[in-house]
């Protein structure tokens, strides 16, 4: 079972919460806490694992419901696992065996999707596994507050340092533990920075981007001297202080045999197994249609729009960020790359004037799902399959009612891990048109 604050009555309760509260654990939430009731209210428990009896101690209350952390269990779930790195806000679920992670992937998709878009858990298939358990990310962000580095915890601005992350390629930590000695000689009233690093999968070495105030130029100086892995650093500082970067701008890496081109900023999928994977679902979910006229909206550099190119006689790829779309561009050239054409602009607006029509679509927008003028746009032109690729079960849910009560049955929806240790849920689910033969 999972539950979400949709389920929650408001009810009338003269008891008052307590500091800490011990309760059996039955459910798990849309976040990733697992669920448990005291006194006919709902208590989400982060550290918990369903099936375990806890103590909870609270640190939200409200009517109904509240919130807490487990600081003792009673009875251990058998998915229970030593956390590599205790209280890292960034990785949740580290306390969840890993395969107990991808049935808990399943379950929550399942739910969100049945209980908000009424569709039949039995299309909902098993987790498919994406990304390695650990050191899997290509790219991180993070924030220094001037000397110290590392992630912000949970809901706060306050920085957890960190020597090594163990969800990073090594050769971002090899480049963190170069910039933690690099920042060890800034001056003590150095402004904040936030830092983003990407790695080539391909050819084992890094790029990023440093954005903050003032001249860096010295620290990036620094840096990339102590670091023979970091290839450049560019500063995405706003107009008129750009900065040319020190040394390269761009990163090489390769997917489904074909050279992409990138910058530090650019969004690209964590890692290149998990694009591969998602690459295969797409086309399965596309069927036949990926030999015809398709449209990729949400598009970014183009990580699925190139290797959908090489089967179909054209692809339009639609994506807001101007940088995005001309590294999409330019991997589209350097690969030879012709039946492809990409527009700068947001998907709603780019719908309403775009010449069709589409055999197929794929979806893959940000958390807040699409625009509704997105989908009405699509329910219009009616393409025969639609692929979509979402990154948080809520939004996804509440537009598949959308795309649902305009015609479209789903057909196949695939819960895929692409953020071990994280309750983070990827999914790409194929939709097709109500009426249309199943191929
Ligand atoms: C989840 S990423 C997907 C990128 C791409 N499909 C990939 O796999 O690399 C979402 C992308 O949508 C873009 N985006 C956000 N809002 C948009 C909008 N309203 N219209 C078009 N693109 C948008 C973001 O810049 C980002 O590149």
């Amino acid at each position: 079972m999972s539950v979400t604050l949709a389920d929650l009555s408001e009810q009338t309760l003269s008891s008052t919460w307590p500091d800490t509260l011990e309760l059996t654990l039955d459910g798990i939430a849309q976040g990733g806490e697992a669920v448990g009731r005291w006194q006919n209210r709902v208590v989400f428990a982060a550290g918990g694992i369903p099936g375990e009896r806890v103590v909870v101690r609270l640190r939200e209350r409200h009517e109904s419901y509240a919130r807490g952390d487990v600081i003792d269990v009673l009875l251990a779930s058998p998915d229970r696992v030593a956390p590599r790195l205790p209280g890292a806000s960034h990785m949740p679920w580290q306390h969840i065996a890993f395969d107990a992670q991808q049935r808990l992937r399943r379950q929550i998709l399942a739910d969100q999707l049945a209980k908000f878009a009424g569709v039949d858990p039995a299309v909902v298939e098993a987790t498919a596994f994406a990304s390695k358990p650990w050191e899997y990310r290509n790219n991180t962000r993070l924030h220094c507050d001037g000397r110290r580095i590392g992630y912000y915890e949970s809901n706060t601005r306050s920085i957890a340092e960190l020597d090594h992350d163990p969800l990073l390629h090594p050769v971002l930590n090899e480049a963190l533990a170069a910039l933690r000695s690099a920042l060890a000689d800034e001056l003590d009233d150095a402004p904040p920075l936030e830092v983003t690093l990407r790695v080539s999968e391909a050819y084992g070495y890094c790029i990023a981007a440093l954005r903050g105030r003032g001249d860096r130029r010295s620290l990036a100086a620094r840096w990339r001297a102590r670091c023979p892995v970091l290839a450049g650093v560019v500063f995405t500082v706003p107009p008129p202080h750009m900065l040319p970067p020190l040394g390269a701008d761009t990163l090489v890496e390769e997917l489904a045999d074909l050279t992409f081109l990138l910058r530090p900023t650019t969004f690209f999928q964590v890692n290149v197994a998990a694009a591969a994977t998602l690459l295969n679902l797409i086309r399965a979910g596309l069927g036949d249609e990926a030999r015809g006229r398709l449209l990729d909206l949400y598009c970014g550099a183009g990580a699925f729009t190139l290797p959908l190119a090489r089967n179909a006689i054209e692809i339009v790829g639609v994506e807001e960020y101007a940088g995005a779309v001309a590294d999409a561009e330019r991997s589209a050239a350097v690969n030879h790359i012709s039946n492809v054409r990409f527009i700068t602009g947001s998907a709603e607006a780019v719908l309403a004037n775009l010449d069709g029509p589409f055999d197929a679509v794929v979806l893959d927008p940000p958390r807040r799902g699409c625009h509704p003028r997105v989908l009405h746009a699509l329910i219009e032109r009616a393409p025969r399959r639609i692929v979509y690729v979402s990154c948080h079960p809520a939004t996804l849910a509440r537009d598949l009612k959308t795309l649902i009560a305009g015609g479209y049955a789903v057909v196949r929806a695939t819960p895929v891990d692409l953020f071990p240790q994280t309750p983070h849920i990827e999914s790409v689910v194929a939709l097709m048109r109500a009426g249309s033969a199943q191929v």
